[in-house]
């Protein structure tokens, strides 16, 4: 069985290194991901086709709640006609539903961009939080402003949001608005950056990757394999979401012909090998003049106490994973040399599904 080299995504250079292997798939490794596919399917790692519809049904109605709001605000501040008719909010999405790797259940990380007129602290922590109060369709509906990235957490007819707000400096938002521009930045404050943030970090980590489907199916893999193993967490110092989206993206560009059975060990032989800390990044960490302060441990001492840096690639780069410590930090690295162990097991058998079993078997 000979391998496809020099194929596909193999012309072009992803990430801040040439590639690891450009190596394409065996027929084993072909069949080996029919088997992965299959196995996350009856795992019931993906929603149903009535949840999916539901989502989509859900982010319409909430866009367009939040549009009558913009509207509403204009008018009642005395605007004109036209200027009520322009006035206007987008809704984008970001976190696993953006990356398209999100289970059932899971929330949906939205994200609001309204004109320089709107502003957080008052009109959507106060306007809108009422008017979401007094619909019937929102349940647990929970304000956090103080929070470090500030939202507003509800339940819209069942599913989980969390709801960002972002004021932009300028007075009219149109719907193809370009978040990946960066002179969106300009004039916003530091919780704003942040609130912009998770949905620019989820633009660019799919077009840094060769492949969006194989990194797609690689991701809930792994999100499988970290939530069983008891590493998925961000706030305890392991794994989140966006951790891992960034490292598979790695893997992916490392590897940038290979399939997911193949791209699930990689990850765990990168990783395995990889020196701590330095960090793992999808593209060079870029200062522009705008001035907002990004990753870089020779000028920040706070950034050299990192332990395990995994670097978001949109400006400004920050660190992801500022919550590891030393001691989670060796567990994750047992973990990745437990798995990677077996999965060399794996190359000298066919009991595929056997494999992926024992990754996520729980026996230390
Ligand atoms: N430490 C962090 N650094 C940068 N961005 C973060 C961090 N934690 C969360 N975010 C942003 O918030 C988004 C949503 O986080 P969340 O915890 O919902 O994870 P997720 O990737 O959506 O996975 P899940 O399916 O578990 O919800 C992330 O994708 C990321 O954009
Ligand atoms: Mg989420």
């Amino acid at each position: 069985m000979g391998n496809c080299d020099e194929v596909g995504a193999s012309s072009k250079q992803y990430g801040v290194t040439k590639p690891i292997s450009k190596a394409g798939p065996t027929v084993a490794d072909i069949q080996r991901t029919k088997e992965l596919e299959k196995f996350l399917v009856d795992s019931g790692l993906y929603e149903s086709e009535e949840e999916a519809a539901k989502r989509v049904e859900v982010l319409h109605r909430l866009g367009q709640v939040l549009k009558s709001w913009v509207k509403m605000l204009i008018r009642r501040r005395g605007y004109t006609d036209q200027m009520v008719e322009d006035a206007n909010a987008v809704i984008f999405t970001f976190g696993s539903y953006r990356l398209g790797v999100h289970g059932p259940g899971a929330d949906l990380d939205t994200l609001c961009i309204g004109p320089s007129y709107v502003n957080r602290e008052e009109d959507f922590f106060f306007v809108l939080h009422d008017i979401l109060a007094n619909m019937e369709e929102i349940t647990e509906l929970q304000p956090i402003p103080d929070a470090h990235v500030p939202v507003m957490k509800f339940k819209f007819d069942g599913i989980s949001i969390d709801l960002l707000y972002a004021s932009i400096s300028c007075l009219v938002v149109r719907d193809d608005l370009d978040i990946a521009d960066v002179s969106i930045l300009q004039n916003i404050d530091e919780p704003t950056v942040r609130s912009l943030n998770g949905c620019r970090v989820a633009d660019q980590i799919l077009k840094l990757v060769p492949n969006v489907q194989n990194f797609r199916t690689t991701l809930r893999c792994l999100k499988f394999w970290a939530k069983r193993r008891g590493v998925y967490s961000n706030v305890t110092g392991f794994l989140g979401g966006v951790n891992l989206a960034l490292l598979v993206a790695r893997v992916c560009q490392l590897y940038p012909n290979a399939i997911p059975s193949m791209l699930v060990s990689r990850f765990f032989r990168v990783y395995t090998q990889w020196r701590w800390p330095n960090p793992v990044m999808l593209c060079p960490i870029e200062e522009n003049e705008l001035g907002f302060s990004v990753w870089d441990p020779r000028k920040n001492p706070r950034d050299r106490t990192h332990h395990m840096p995994i670097i978001t690639p949109a400006y400004p780069c920050m660190n992801s994973s500022y919550n590891v410590s030393t001691s989670t930090l060796r567990v994750m690295m047992e973990q990745f040399q437990y798995s990677n162990k077996i999965c060399g097991v794996i190359l000298v058998s066919c009991y595929v599904l056997e494999f992926f079993r024992s990754l996520l078997d729980f026996k230390l």
